[in-house]
């Protein structure tokens, strides 16, 4: 990869590992606002976005929830982005847009071609069957189908695979939760430092 991929780190609950992130060059923090080990709320996440700068991108992460749900918890939250995971559909990216949030709408990698189209979102995400299990998959295997989107590849990355995954993938960044995480639900600040300096190194040439 020739340009300097975006990188977001998820699932943040402490002020702590919020400066970590943005110390460390995070373009992105997400909060997760849906039932998870990582949900906080929005009151929490608002909190936590108050020590994060302008230029640092502020996500909040929906499952379940209806687009006009996200929306009013994204507000509460004071967020500009919201990534929306499940069944979707282009009203519901047009929605976010139209309420001022940009928008990343997730995939799962084995999901129908139609949903790789071009919705009008700012990044498609790709993600494991699961998200935010730590699972990883065949990231090259959707090179060709994602290929001339902005799109972050997610699920299961780590400081260990992150380079790799994405010179494979091709995609324009990354995104993780599981990899920086001592156990579940709790980030490693080192593990967050050391994911976010693998993100930028040159995979060695084989
Ligand atoms: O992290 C969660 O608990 C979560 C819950 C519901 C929807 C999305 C969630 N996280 C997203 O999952 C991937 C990270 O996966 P991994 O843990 O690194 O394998 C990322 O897109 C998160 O935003």
């Amino acid at each position: 990869m020739s340009q300097k991929p975006f990188v977001k780190v998820c699932g943040l609950s402490t002020e702590t590992d919020v400066a970590v992130s943005v110390e460390h060059g995070a373009d992105a923090v997400g909060f997760v606002l849906t039932k998870s080990p990582r949900e906080v709320s929005p009151q929490r996440a608002a909190e936590l976005v108050a020590g994060v700068p302008e230029t640092v991108a502020t996500v909040a992460v929906f499952r379940s929830e209806t687009v006009d749900q996200a929306i009013q918890l994204a507000t509460e939250a004071k967020v500009g982005w919201i990534q929306l995971h499940g069944h979707r559909t282009p009203e519901d990216v047009k929605a976010v847009k139209a309420a001022g949030f940009h928008a990343i709408r997730a995939v799962r990698m084995d999901a129908d071609h139609s949903e790789f189209e071009d919705w009008g979102e700012d990044f498609l995400l790709i993600d494991a069957a699961v998200p935010g299990s730590g699972e990883s998959w065949d990231y090259k295997a959707v090179r060709e189908l994602a290929a001339g989107r902005r799109w972050l590849v997610a699920g299961g990355l780590s400081a260990q695979n992150v380079a790799e995954a994405l010179e494979e993938s091709q995609a324009t960044g990354a995104d993780v939760s599981s990899g920086v995480e001592s156990s579940r639900g709790v980030k490693d600040p080192e593990l967050i430092s050391g994911f976010l300096d693998a993100s930028r190194a040159e995979t060695p040439a084989v």
